[in-house]
């Protein structure tokens, strides 16, 4: 194969996205960073060499060089729903049991962590990622596509040539909100207020370059063109996730009964602090898409999933010790 020929672009594209997969999505990478680093650099004199033969899928182009005037709005094809919240183990019990009457035998709960983010809504056409928009107020979001972009975890490629739109929650890990509000300090500027705020105003930058310095993240969790995806339940959807390349929050549990969700509600709410990104409770789903179907929708959310939220927490702030003089 010719060293600076399209071929060998193509080889490189294809190798340093795999690369990507394993390091952002899989959290096992297979590659040093300077094997990467090398033909990455070799990737970039192609590209210079021949800027005709530039693919957006290339790992270069995750951070675009035209500002944007603005935001296009985009208006969904499928609501971007909110949920209904439980705020203690009745409620949950009440979720539970109306769902269980609705249903014609035993059902079974997908609980996720819920992630304290922003809802974001990604386009895949032939594999590849044609637009990131915002859930605005869940039926007109912004076109975001631009910042997206930045997000390593978000593969510009997917592994087979599928088109869906998939849904997920973008967000700031909590050691990136530490790093930049240190740096802040510093610089004596005034500090970001949480990790959710700083994601919103990451993913609202007119410049890329911004978008990438607040290092966001993501986790994938439903679909709504699921004629490329053919699951039945929720489980499976997160495997078919893995296989195209997305990333899913492997802290999730297929709970049968109500103390099975508690249990995890509790596990999870005793590691809440210990986790590398803010969560604000449970999302419980009903697994069985078929059941999904017969229960519907409300105006604002759906019926067959609940958002068990953590009882706010009390700021505990630190009185520093006077000095008596
Ligand atoms: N924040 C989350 O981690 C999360 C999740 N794990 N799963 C869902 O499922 C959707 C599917 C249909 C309705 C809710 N939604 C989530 O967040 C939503 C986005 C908008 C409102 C909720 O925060």
């Amino acid at each position: 194969m010719q060293p600076n020929s399209i071929e060998r672009l193509e080889q490189l594209i294809e190798l340093l996205n795999d690369y990507a997969y394993h390091y952002y999505v899989l959290d096992k990478p297979i590659a040093s960073d300077h094997d990467y680093d090398v033909l990455y650099r070799e990737l970039v004199d192609i590209e210079t060499l021949h800027p005709e033969w530039i693919r957006p899928e290339s790992p270069t182009q995750r951070v675009g060089g035209q500002l944007l005037e603005g935001f296009k709005k985009v208006s969904h094809a499928q609501s971007m729903y909110s949920l209904g919240n439980a705020f203690n183990e009745n409620e949950v019990a009440a979720f539970i049991e109306r769902v269980t009457n609705a249903a014609s035998g035993p059902v079974s709960f997908m609980c996720e962590c819920k992630i304290d983010g922003l809802a974001i809504a990604l386009t895949y056409e032939a594999g590849k990622l044609v637009r990131g928009a915002t859930r605005g107020d869940g039926t007109i979001g912004e076109d975001i596509t631009h910042n997206i972009r930045t997000i390593n975890s978000i593969p510009l490629q997917l592994r087979r040539p599928i088109s869906t739109e998939v849904r997920g929650e973008a967000y700031m890990p909590k050691a990136v909100f530490a790093a930049l509000n240190a740096a802040r300090d510093e610089k004596g500027e005034v500090p970001l207020a949480n990790p959710r705020n700083a994601a919103a105003g990451a993913l609202r930058q007119i410049d890329p370059k911004m978008a990438k310095q607040r290092q966001l993240n993501a986790f994938i969790y439903d679909s709504i063109l699921t004629e490329s995806f053919n699951p039945m339940s929720q489980e499976e959807l997160f495997n078919q996730f893995s296989e195209v390349g997305l990333r899913t929050n492997p802290l999730r549990r297929l709970c049968q009964t109500k103390d099975e969700v508690m249990d995890f509600i509790h596990e999870v709410g005793a590691k809440r602090h210990d986790l590398p990104y803010d969560i604000d409770g449970v999302v419980i789903k009903v697994n069985d898409f078929q059941l999904r179907e017969a229960l519907g929708f409300t105006v604002k959310a759906p019926r067959w999933a609940i958002a068990y939220k953590f009882p706010a927490e009390v700021a505990t702030t630190v009185v520093r010790d006077v000095e008596w003089t």
